[in-house]
């Protein structure tokens, strides 16, 4: 979709001109090689990066400064190319990045806000604002990036998220927490990052970059007041970072689902409000907050989603609320993890009607409530299973629970990302074990997979497999990195029992001389099963794995009154030579010589007293 975009953007085009910043007020048309060139509209909205001091010493947003500026920085502006290309040294030219190799030339023109603002004085006007201008010149660039003050970002970037359907194209937000105009200002380099990836890195979200990295928009809070890094993503892991190299994180990146073109939704519901729940909250302030005209907040709950159950004052506030069509939202007080329903403190509030928020950051619930609750095509059961479904990558969906709607319907959480990335290396690490190829297995190692990852479903790990297919070479090699000896899998068997269980006797030793054991209470039966059998293997098998040949079946017998009972002579040998005790009773009183006698077994019993 963005390929067709550039072919469509690779035409002379224009651009009216009276919408482009006062310095640039001049037509952009100008023929360019998408394959080389590529063009970023960049919306100034205001923020530090394009502050000045005013008279009072204050930082202010100052028309024009910003703009004006660029020009000068070689970093963000080749002023040689430039001219040649636009055949102009008029200041209202486009601009255009230096080369960066590997890189189209990022080509860019300055939409500046009037007024523009510091963050703080924003609105739900303004983020319509940017995403109707968005949507004016969506087929004219291949990338946007908007310069934003930081301190209400997260709540533009997640509300742009939404309105923005069915984007094809990157949309970057970003700003700085030092001026541009002073030299340590990390402006330059958020905004020079910003319009490389905007114009060269296909990621259709709207997004933050800030520091080295891009993350979601609606994954963003603003973290730190003073840190040049100002934004974390507690629950959604970066969606590129910026280094020597730039690395995208292609897995996670979300791209529509259907085949529709990018529309705007710019209207949205005001009605909508955030509350933090404390310990001793008022009845009052809350009905007080839930009164009409709202129709929709954000509970801020304790942990995991916890409210105080024994409140049932508080609790039927909520149920009346819940009630009259109000849609509640429950999300935790805690940057990281999600709502679960695993408290009775938490179960309080799915029972009067609110909706799950799982780990949506407080400002995507808000901005999202004021987008669903805008779309008057959805009824109030829609509406509030949009809110607990995954629209733009804003929350983990509880499995179960995944809404099979019209907007794009993957989850796209971290961990559980992580969860699956972590059962594919298990898989692919388990593969290469059984086919024996320790080449792979140390490729996958060394790129990062988790030793003791376990596979889905039966939870074996690369150990128990090495362990069955009994290659004591490979169980060494992963012992040495570090695999866990004694992890059991589903079914409480550990990688030495299976090692045991295919009678891989070096393998056995190898697991012996890295510290692992057998459990006692988990082979008796299958120890006396091997003695009944006449297995003498077996018993050498669980001989060499330090076993205890004196465990027990469930009827008290031990393998030597099976192996006696069934004139197992080997076994009966073998287990008297590991001076197992040669008379214990077992539920019904009998020793092994009662079984060998009562059967006439000789041999068994001259073995037993010859042992005492
Ligand atoms: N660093 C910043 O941009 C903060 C500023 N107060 C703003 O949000 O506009």
């Amino acid at each position: 979709m963005a390929t067709r975009a550039r072919q469509a953007a690779g035409k002379a085009s224009e651009i009216p001109s009276a919408c482009i910043s006062r310095i640039s007020r001049r037509t952009f048309s100008f023929s360019f090689d998408p394959c080389t060139e590529s063009r970023v509209l960049v919306l100034y909205t205001g923020g530090t990066i394009g502050m000045v001091r005013n008279d009072n010493g204050a930082l202010a947003p100052t028309a024009n400064a910003l703009v004006h500026s660029l020009r000068r920085y070689p970093d963000l502006h080749d002023e040689s190319y430039a001219q040649a290309k636009f055949k102009s040294d008029a200041t209202d030219a486009p601009l255009a990045l230096p080369h960066i190799e590997g890189k189209r030339r990022v080509i860019y023109s300055i939409l500046e806000y009037d007024p523009l603002l510091d963050s703080s004085n924003m609105t739900m006007e303004d983020w319509s604002k940017m995403a109707e201008d968005i949507k004016r010149f969506y087929t004219l660039f291949d990338g946007f990036v908007v310069l934003h003050g930081t301190d209400t970002l997260a709540f533009s970037a997640s509300a742009l998220s939404f309105m923005l359907e069915n984007l094809s194209k990157p949309v970057i937000i970003t700003g700085s927490q030092i001026p541009m105009v002073d030299a340590r200002s990390d402006g330059k380099s958020n905004f020079l990052s910003a319009l490389v990836l905007a114009g060269n890195c296909e990621i259709p979200e709207v997004t933050v970059f800030f520091g080295d990295v891009l993350l979601r928009g609606n994954r963003t809070v603003k973290a730190s007041v003073g840190s040049l890094r100002a934004f974390a993503s507690p629950n959604c892991r970066p969606l590129a970072t910026v280094g020597v190299k730039i690395e995208v994180d292609f897995k996670i990146i979300i791209r529509p689902a259907r085949i529709d073109s990018f529309s705007v939704h710019s209207t949205l519901n005001r009605n909508v409000g955030l509350l933090r729940l404390f310990p001793g909250i008022t009845t009052q302030m809350v009905r007080a907050f839930l009164q009409p005209p709202l129709e929709g907040a954000v509970l801020q709950s304790f942990g995991a989603g916890n409210v105080p159950s024994n409140r049932e004052d508080l609790l039927s506030e909520f149920k009346a609320a819940t009630s009259r069509g109000v849609v509640l939202v429950n999300c935790t007080q805690c940057q990281q993890g999600l709502v679960m329903n695993v408290y009775e403190t938490g179960k309080a509030l799915t029972e009067v009607g609110v909706t799950n928020g799982s780990d949506m950051t407080p400002e995507a619930a808000l901005t999202k409530l004021a987008y669903v609750l805008s779309k008057s095509e959805w009824d109030i059961g829609t509406k509030r299973q949009m809110m607990q479904s995954c629209l733009r990558g804003e929350l983990t969906v509880p499995k179960a629970n995944n809404y099979n709607g019209n907007h794009i319907k993957r989850s796209f959480d971290s961990w559980e990302e992580d969860e699956i990335d972590t059962e594919l290396m298990a898989a692919r690490l388990c593969a290469a074990v059984a086919s024996k190829d320790v080449a792979r297995v140390e490729e996958l190692l060394e790129s990062g997979a988790e030793i003791n990852s376990a596979t889905p479903g039966d939870r074996r790990t690369a150990l128990h497999v090495a362990n069955t297919e009994g290659d004591a070479g490979i169980v060494r090699h992963l012992l040495l990195a570090g695999a866990s000896p004694d992890v059991l899998d589903r079914h409480g068997r550990s990688p030495l029992m299976d090692a045991v269980a295919f009678d891989h006797h070096e393998t056995i030793a190898v697991m012996r001389s890295f510290g692992a054991s057998l459990q006692s209470g988990h082979y008796g039966t299958e120890i006396c099963e091997a003695a009944a059998r006449g297995d003498v293997v077996r018993l050498k098998s669980y001989k060499l794995a330090g076993a205890d040949l004196s465990q027990t079946d469930p009827s008290g017998r031990t393998p030597l009154h099976l192996a006696a009972l069934f004139a197992r002579l080997q076994c009966v040998s073998l287990l008297l030579e590991a001076k197992v005790s040669h008379d214990p009773m077992d539920a019904l009183g009998d020793t092994p010589s009662d079984l060998a006698a009562r059967r006439n077994y000789g041999a068994v019993l001259t073995m037993i007293e010859g042992a005492e």
